[in-house]
């Protein structure tokens, strides 16, 4: 049944989210960016995107594969990448972020091939 087959893949979700958020051990990516601390960001970044929000989005159904997380993901390393300059601490976070999630999202990519 649809139910037997949708539960897998949220599975698969939830495990891939997991993953990706233990590779941001300086919990940069946690939440969204507070406008409070950072009263300019919106002026840059018309889609901000965190954790927390992908996590709701998957929980809500949002995501019907691995690419549409990869997606968000990819749009969060690059709201970082274009916001803060090159010589920073968040920069270079979002640089080692991208390259270990790609591990993380292409083993992901091949588990969900043997779902269904
Ligand atoms: C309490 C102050 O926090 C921040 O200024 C801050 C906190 C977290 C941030 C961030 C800024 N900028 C970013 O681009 C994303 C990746 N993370």
């Amino acid at each position: 049944a649809l139910e037997m087959q949708l539960t897998p893949m949220l599975m698969l979700l939830r495990s891939t989210l997991d993953q990706l958020q233990e590779k941001d051990t300086a919990h940069i990516f946690g939440q969204p960016v507070c406008i409070k601390e950072v009263p300019d960001y919106l002026e840059f970044i018309s889609h901000p995107m965190d954790f927390s929000t992908m996590r709701s989005k998957l929980e809500s159904h949002f995501y019907r594969s691995v690419s549409d997380l990869e997606a968000d993901f990819n749009l969060m390393v690059s709201n970082c990448l274009l916001y803060n300059a090159s010589d920073t601490v968040f920069h270079r976070a979002a640089l080692h972020l991208r390259d270990l999630g790609g591990a993380v999202l292409r083993h992901a990519q091949r588990q969900a091939t043997n779902i269904g």
